[in-house]
């Protein structure tokens, strides 16, 4: 359990550069900020103005350049790949606008394959687990299928499931409903809201759609890779789907 007076994420003047010895270019200009454990925060901002870098240096998946990232309490400054992992692992679930399920692997077999991928085989309990997963997310009778007999909606809702497979504290979402239709991404983002609230799960989530950052309770925009801009947000009620 999450200590709920303590930040879940903490980056203290951080910062991101990309380049080689010669040339740098300084992406994230020292970000500062913190998410409580049970969050559900938007990060808007314009194209190019660093949020998927933000998201891939909190996601450990990428190194910042200087300042500090505490996740859940831990320094992740010096630690070397296998403690990175093991921290992703413990803390951490992904959702991205491009699903990545793999063609040739059930529904089912997609949400145990990457807690498997850890330990190496697949336990009876993974593979319940994964099937709770995908009745919470309505797809209790399509567990067998495979990606391709699945709609877009419907393969994001497994990649939600893969996501919650280790009962992560922090999700980051990037874009999570880009490449869906308005009925179904509200589908989604209400099932994302509906994890937030019965597991407390804190999520961070990336979008360019203001309709959807309207339903979050706090919005944090990012301009030039800087935060310009940091606020509660009084979620308006989801229009009926
Ligand atoms: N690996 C990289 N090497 C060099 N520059 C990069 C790299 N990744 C991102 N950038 C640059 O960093 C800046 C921010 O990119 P980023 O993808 O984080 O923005 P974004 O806000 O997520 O944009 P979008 O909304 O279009 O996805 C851009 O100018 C991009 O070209």
């Amino acid at each position: 359990m999450a200590d709920p007076t303590r930040p879940l994420l903490e980056l203290r003047a951080l910062r991101k550069s990309y380049g080689n010895a010669e040339v740098q270019t300084e992406i994230l200009h020292g970000i500062d900020l913190r998410l409580m454990p049970g969050e559900f925060a938007a990060l808007i901002g314009p194209s190019g103005s660093g949020k998927s870098t933000l998201l891939n240096c909190i996601g450990l998946l990428e190194g910042a350049s200087s300042g500090e990232l505490l996740i859940d309490g831990q320094v992740t400054q010096g630690l070397d790949d296998a403690a990175l992992t093991a921290l992703r692992g413990r803390t951490l679930g992904f959702i991205f606008q491009f699903h990545y399920l793999l063609p040739a692997f059930s529904a089912q077999e997609n949400v145990y394959l990457p807690v498997m991928a850890d330990q190496g085989h697949a336990t009876p309990a993974m593979r319940t687990r994964a099937l709770d997963l995908l009745a919470r997310v309505g797809l209790a009778d399509s567990a067998q299928k495979r990606p391709a007999q699945l709609s877009g909606g419907q393969q994001q809702r497994v990649a939600i499931a893969r996501a919650l497979a280790q009962h992560p504290k922090l999700v980051l979402a990037d874009e999570p409903t880009g490449n869906l239709d308005t009925r179904t991404a509200d589908e989604i983002f209400a099932l994302l809201r509906e994890v937030n609230r019965s597991e407390n799960t804190t999520f961070l989530i990336v979008t360019h759609d203001p309709r959807l950052a309207a339903r979050c309770d706090r919005i944090i925009r990012l301009v030039d890779g800087q935060i310009v801009e940091d606020r509660p947000n009084v979620p308006q009620a989801s229009e009926p789907i």
